[in-house]
């Protein structure tokens, strides 16, 4: 997926792709009575979110099914009224994506580039979301000023990196949720001294939006262990 997302859009703005039928379903179902913020959120992706490059153009019409979708569902893997940092926001993908469809979470983007962190802060006004901030950090550098219980990602890093950059914001509590393609397994095996070394433990890949997507959203949960049980 990386790559395939970033880059300024050649084209001019874009109209908010309508949802088909089953999509419209899963929406209504993920974001309940808050449906019409996930629309709203799909209209700033499809204009100035392609206008000032945070998406490519040809990513129009599947930021339903693709982006907005596929990162929603990840909601039902994290409890009520937890704190979540989400590394490597991007566009919001997929912050605000869970932002809008719980908002008893508190939520933490961490971006670095401005440009997408001004483009956030927007999006975030007009939607009215007020449990979500924007850092303008490296997630390597943010775990002295942002401590939660899920850390989740998309299209960041491979899981080498991502487990060091991701584990120290749960200060030994809590579980990473990396969205992931079908290659997933075969990343925790390469990346198991890495997970280790950052005090993750009982790394599993698992499926969110069963029943709900055509194809599920793959994600790796790795729980953090406390500290002073580290081996
Ligand atoms: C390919 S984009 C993915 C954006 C979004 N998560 C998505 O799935 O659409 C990767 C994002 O990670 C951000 N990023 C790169 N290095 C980072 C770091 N060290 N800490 C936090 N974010 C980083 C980039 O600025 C970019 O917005």
């Amino acid at each position: 997926m990386t790559g395939s997302i970033d880059g300024p859009g050649a084209a001019g703005p874009a109209r908010p792709p309508i949802p088909t039928r089953e999509q419209a379903r899963a929406a209504d179902r993920v974001f309940g009575d808050r449906r019409e913020l996930a629309d709203r959120y799909v209209g700033h992706l499809a204009t100035s979110g392609i206008e000032r490059g945070l998406l490519g153009p040809r990513e129009v019409p599947r930021l339903w099914d693709r982006h907005v979708l596929n990162c929603a569902v990840v909601e039902e893997l994290i409890p009520a009224g937890v704190r979540v940092a989400d590394v490597g926001s991007g566009a919001g993908l997929p912050g605000l994506a869970l932002a809008i469809a719980r908002p008893d979470l508190r939520i933490d983007l961490i971006e670095p580039l401005e440009r997408r962190v001004a483009w956030l802060d927007e999006v975030i006004e007009d939607l009215g979301l007020d449990h979500v901030r924007v850092h303008r950090d490296r997630a390597e550098t943010a775990a002295s000023t942002i401590d939660v219980d899920v850390v989740t990602s998309r299209a960041v890093s491979a899981l080498t990196t991502l487990v060091p950059w991701s584990m120290p914001l749960l200060h030994g509590s809590g579980r990473m949720l990396a969205i992931k393609g079908r290659s997933a397994g075969e990343e925790i095996v390469k990346a198991e001294k890495a997970i280790r070394r950052a005090g993750g433990v009982r790394p599993v890949v698992l499926t969110a939006g069963d029943g709900l997507l055509p194809v599920p959203t793959t994600v790796v949960a790795i729980d953090a262990a406390p500290a002073g049980t580290r081996r």
